[in-house]
């Protein structure tokens, strides 16, 4: 599969998993039954709380801190463990815990920022599905400054492998053409 970094990583677009269908049927699900929470995060010292939600799921009530914030897991619905197995089967990793975020818009975004919490196994894959409206995802390279970028599709997989979190930052950028709902979720491996 090709890679969409040129050097210090792997990040492989699978495309569409799931056909618009399926795809919906995932989206509704997860805008039902999620936890969803607005978050908490310290920027600069100064405790925000977020317009995108979030919700964190694992095999065990793992605790998970970034953005000086902790949380702790819930455990897997069914249809988030059918998830995580398709991912599995078609990256051939395996993941114990899933992030969810949830754009109510194209207004709501992720700042740069590297996945290398110390919860987290080093250089382990993490798997992003995407459901909804379809976002720009962009990748910058922490010495060299080097872009790429991609479109992550409704029911699409993107995983990020191998030294991507040490040597680049990825980022959701905001947008004024986007006025609908979006859904990601990353599997994660947590060890400790
Ligand atoms: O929403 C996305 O596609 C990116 C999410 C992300 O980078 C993260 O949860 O760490
Ligand atoms: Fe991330």
């Amino acid at each position: 599969m090709h890679n969409l970094l040129p050097y210090d990583g792997i990040v492989y677009y699978y495309g569409k998993l799931f056909d618009t269908k399926i795809a919906n049927v995932y989206f509704q699900n997860l805008l039902e039954h999620i936890s969803w929470r607005n978050d908490a995060a310290v920027i600069f010292g100064k405790k925000i709380i977020t317009k995108r939600k979030v919700a964190w799921y694992g095999d065990a009530p793992f605790e998970y801190t970034y953005s000086s914030t902790t949380k702790r897991a819930l455990p897997w619905t069914k249809e988030l463990l059918q998830l995580k197995k398709i991912c599995e089967e078609q990256t051939g990793e395996t993941f114990n815990s899933c992030l969810l975020n949830r754009y109510h818009t194209g207004e709501e975004g992720m700042a740069w920022h590297c996945d290398e919490e110390r919860e987290l196994k080093k250089n382990g894959a993490i798997a992003s599905l995407s459901f909804g409206a379809e976002r720009k995802f962009l990748f910058k390279h922490k010495v060299t400054g080097e872009k790429a970028d991609c479109f992550l599709e409704q029911g699409s997989l993107l995983v990020m492998k191998g030294p991507t979190q040490t040597y680049w930052l990825h980022r959701l950028p905001p947008t004024k053409k986007v006025h609908t709902e979006r859904i990601n979720l990353t599997f994660r491996t947590i060890v400790r």
